[in-house]
Order: structure tokens, then C-alpha cells, then sequence
């Protein structure tokens, strides 16, 4: 079996873990400095854990799931020997990524959290130099647990980082919104929770199943005059459309200021 190495056993390390072993297609150790988290990876998922990266083979996969600002450090003494490097760290490109780990051979992956229940959407990106095959076990990997785009130019991965890199985060902070109102309105933390949630899953699945367009579906619930015509103005007023635009510009603008930063380190 192919061994694929995962180096950070955070979050987004987990998600993908948790999907992958579904298929046993990797001999998978997690790599992880924090001994509880190892034990966790290990009771949890099964996987092999380990505290520090062994000397890898070019037939190897090396999946980089530590904080970009981390990056440099963790791979200032890996030796990946040619091995496949997949990269999910947010603002760091490939041409840095493979200076930092003395090895050309480097895709980058834009993962989001909802991997985790194999409801992921990843965006990929490789050089011109990068084989078929390596892009297709790029594929497989993010497959597992999800969508897969692969991206025609790497600075695409500043927008789908905006989009749905971070995207997730967005959607809890509408749900924690419509939870917060329900409470106004009355109803009890738990009934705010299942309504607020029913409310979103509800609306995505028939959006996803109508295949209408977004517009067209929020209009099938606007009477003229009636109470959602009252809330869609309410929420136009608040300019609340506005405010996601700058939120995934502003995520945007960091991707690539810390893109800046990272690539003069
Ligand atoms: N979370 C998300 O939604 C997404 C994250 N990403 C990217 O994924 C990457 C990981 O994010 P996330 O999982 O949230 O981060 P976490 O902080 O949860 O996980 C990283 C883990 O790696 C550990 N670590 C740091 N350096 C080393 C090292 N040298 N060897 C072994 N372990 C090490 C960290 O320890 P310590 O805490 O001590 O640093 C931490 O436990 C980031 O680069 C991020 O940009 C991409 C898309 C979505
Ligand atoms: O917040 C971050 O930097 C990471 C990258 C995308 C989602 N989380």
C-alpha cells in the first residue's frame, strides 16, 4: 500500500483522515507534535502516528496540514527525497512550498471542513511539470471526502480560499444569526438550534435538488407585501449581501498578502 504521510494532525488533517480511511487506498501516519492529539489520531481513526517525519521514498505522499507560518520550520529538516507533496496550507505557493521542502514535485489543495462528514469541497492546483498520475492521486485523496476543482492558474486559490476554503465559517455565522434570533423570538436554545438548522439543510437540499437559480428560489418564498418581502428588506437595508462580498474580498486580500509574506521569509 502506498504510504502517505500527513504532516499537523489538526483539524483539517483530521477531516480528511476521517474520509480516506473509509477506503483503505494509504498506509497513512500522521505526523504531530502534541502527544495527546497522537493518541486521539490513533484511538480515533486508527491511523499510525508518529512525533517527528522519517526519511520518505519518491513513491511517498506528504499531505502539509500545519499552519502556513508553521511551514518553514516543520520542513526545515524533512527529508521528502522526492516524494509527492500535497500542500492545504492557505497562502503559500507552490514555487515557495518547494523551496522550502527541496523538492519540485508539489500540488496545492484548498480543503474546507465539511471533508470531515465527506461533504468537502477542495480546490487543486498543479504546475505544468507535475505528472497525470500525482494529479490523480491528488484526486483520490480529496475524492474521499468530498467535490474536487482543479484550478487552471494558482492565483485562482486566493478566490476559492474566499469562496469556500473559509466559506464554512461564513455559513456557522448565518446559523449562529438565525439561532440568536429565534432566541429573541422566544424559543429555547435547543429549539433555535434545530430550527435554525432544519432551516439551512432544508433550503440547500432544495436548492441543490430544484437546480433553480438562488434568486429564483428566495422569490418562490416572497409573497409581494407579505412577511418575507418585510425580512428581505429588513436584510437589504442592513446591507447584509454587501457585507459577504467584503468578507470573502477580505479573505481574498489576506490569502495573498500572507502569499506575500510567507514567500519573502
Ligand atoms: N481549518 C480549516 O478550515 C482549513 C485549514 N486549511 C489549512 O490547513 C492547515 C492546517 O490547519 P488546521 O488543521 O486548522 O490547523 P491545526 O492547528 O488544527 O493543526 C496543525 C497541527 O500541526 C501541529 N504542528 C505544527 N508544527 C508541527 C510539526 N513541525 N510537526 C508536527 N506537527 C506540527 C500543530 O501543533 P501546534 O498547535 O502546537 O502548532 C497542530 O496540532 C493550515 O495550513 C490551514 O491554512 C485549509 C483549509 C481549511
Ligand atoms: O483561516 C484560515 O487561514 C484557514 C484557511 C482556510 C480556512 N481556514
Amino acid at each position: 500500500m502506498q504510504k502517505l504521510y500527513f504532516l499537523g494532525g489538526g483539524n483539517m488533517c483530521q477531516a480528511i483522515v476521517s474520509g480516506l480511511i473509509k477506503t483503505p487506498r494509504f498506509d497513512i501516519t500522521v505526523i504531530e507534535s502534541h502527544a495527546d492529539k497522537r493518541q486521539y489520531l490513533q484511538d480515533a481513526y486508527g491511523v499510525a502516528v508518529a512525533e517527528s517525519l522519517p526519511s520518505l521514498h519518491a513513491e511517498d505522499v506528504l499531505l502539509l496540514a500545519v499552519k502556513p507560518q508553521d511551514m518553514a520550520q516543520a520542513l526545515s529538516d524533512a527529508r521528502s527525497n522526492g516524494a509527492l507533496i500535497l500542500s492545504i496550507a492557505a497562502g503559500l505557493d507552490t514555487q515557495t512550498l518547494a523551496a522550502m521542502a527541496g523538492n519540485e514535485r508539489v500540488i496545492r489543495i484548498m480543503p474546507n471542513t465539511p471533508a470531515q462528514v465527506g461533504l468537502g469541497v477542495a480546490g487543486l492546483y498543479a504546475p505544468a511539470h507535475i505528472a497525470q498520475s500525482d494529479k490523480d492521486i491528488a484526486t483520490q485523496i480529496m475524492q474521499s471526502v468530498g467535490a474536487v476543482h482543479w484550478l487552471d492558474v494558482e492565483t485562482q486559490m486566493h478566490a476559492i480560499t474566499g469562496v469556500s476554503g473559509s466559506g464554512p465559517a461564513y455559513v456557522f455565522y448565518l446559523l449562529e444569526a438565525l439561532a440568536q434570533a429565534a432566541q429573541q423570538q422566544g424559543f429555547d436554545v435547543e429549539t433555535a438550534r434545530e430550527l435554525s438548522l432544519a432551516t439551512f439543510k432544508g433550503a440547500v437540499t432544495l436548492a441543490e435538488q430544484s437546480g433553480l437559480p438562488f434568486a429564483q428560489l428566495q422569490q418562490n418564498v416572497t409573497s409581494k407585501g407579505g412577511t418575507t418581502f418585510a425580512a428581505i428588506s429588513a436584510l437589504e437595508a442592513a446591507q447584509v449581501a454587501q457585507g459577504i462580498e467584503q468578507g470573502v474580498a477580505a479573505c481574498v486580500a489576506r490569502s495573498e498578502e500572507m502569499q506575500q509574506q510567507l514567500s519573502q521569509a
